[in-house]
C-alpha cells in the first residue's frame, strides 16, 4: 500500500526516506484533501485489461501513453534528468504515472508549504494536479519503470518554482481553497 509522510528538513541523500522524528504518516484520503493528489491501485502485470485503469482512461480522456524507465542504463542524460526531476516545479497539466516496476518518491507541497513524500511501488497510479509544486526522486534502488498518460499531445515541460503567476498555479490554489480541506482548520 502506498505510504505518505511529512518530510524532515535534512539535506542528506535525497533517495533516503527523510522521515521526521517521530515519523508523521498521512492517510491517502488526507493527502487528497490537503493537495488534490489522487491515488489508485492497478494490476501492473496486466494493466491493459485493468477495469479501473480503463475506466480512468475513458472518463478522463487519456489519449496518449508511453513508458519511461529511470535507471542509469536506460535513461539518456541520466544525471541531468534526475536533477531536473528533483528541482521543485509544476506543470500546466496533470502528471499521471502508473508504476510498472521499481520504486521512487514523489514529493508534493501541501497548503502550508510542507513537503509530503509519497512512496510509490509497482501497481501504484498517482495523479498529481496541474499547478502543484512537486518533485521526483529515485530511492536507493535507483530504478523505476512507469507508464505516462496524457490528454492530447503530451507536454512534459517543468516550470520551476517560482511560477506563482501562471494560470495553472492560480487555478490550483483556487481549487485548494474551494474543495480540499486543510485538516488543521477542519
Ligand atoms: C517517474 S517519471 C519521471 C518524473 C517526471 O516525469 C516528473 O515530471 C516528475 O515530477
Ligand atoms: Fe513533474
Amino acid at each position: 500500500m502506498v505510504q505518505v509522510w511529512f518530510m524532515d528538513d535534512s539535506k542528506t541523500d535525497q533517495r533516503l526516506d527523510h522521515h521526521r522524528s517521530p515519523p508523521a504518516f498521512l492517510e491517502i484520503s488526507e493527502l487528497h484533501k490537503k493537495t488534490g493528489v489522487e491515488y489508485y491501485k492497478i494490476n501492473a502485470d496486466d494493466y491493459q485489461n485493468d477495469p479501473l485503469l480503463n475506466e480512468l482512461r475513458a472518463k478522463r480522456g487519456y489519449t496518449y501513453e508511453d513508458q519511461i524507465t529511470c535507471s542509469e542504463e536506460c535513461l539518456p542524460d541520466y544525471a541531468n534528468k534526475l536533477k531536473a526531476f528533483f528541482t521543485e516545479h509544476l506543470h500546466t497539466d496533470e502528471e499521471i504515472r502508473l508504476i510498472l516496476d521499481g520504486s521512487g518518491f514523489f514529493d508534493v507541497r501541501d497548503g502550508d508549504d510542507n513537503w509530503l513524500r509519497i512512496k510509490v511501488v509497482k501497481g501504484d497510479l498517482i495523479i498529481i494536479p496541474a499547478g502543484i509544486y512537486h518533485r521526483f526522486t529515485l530511492d536507493i534502488n535507483n530504478f523505476i519503470q512507469t507508464r505516462r498518460y496524457f490528454i492530447g499531445e503530451p507536454v512534459w515541460a517543468p516550470h520551476n518554482r517560482p511560477a506563482d503567476n501562471m494560470d495553472c498555479r492560480k487555478t490550483y490554489l483556487q481549487h485548494l481553497s474551494e474543495s480540499f480541506v486543510h485538516l488543521n482548520k477542519a
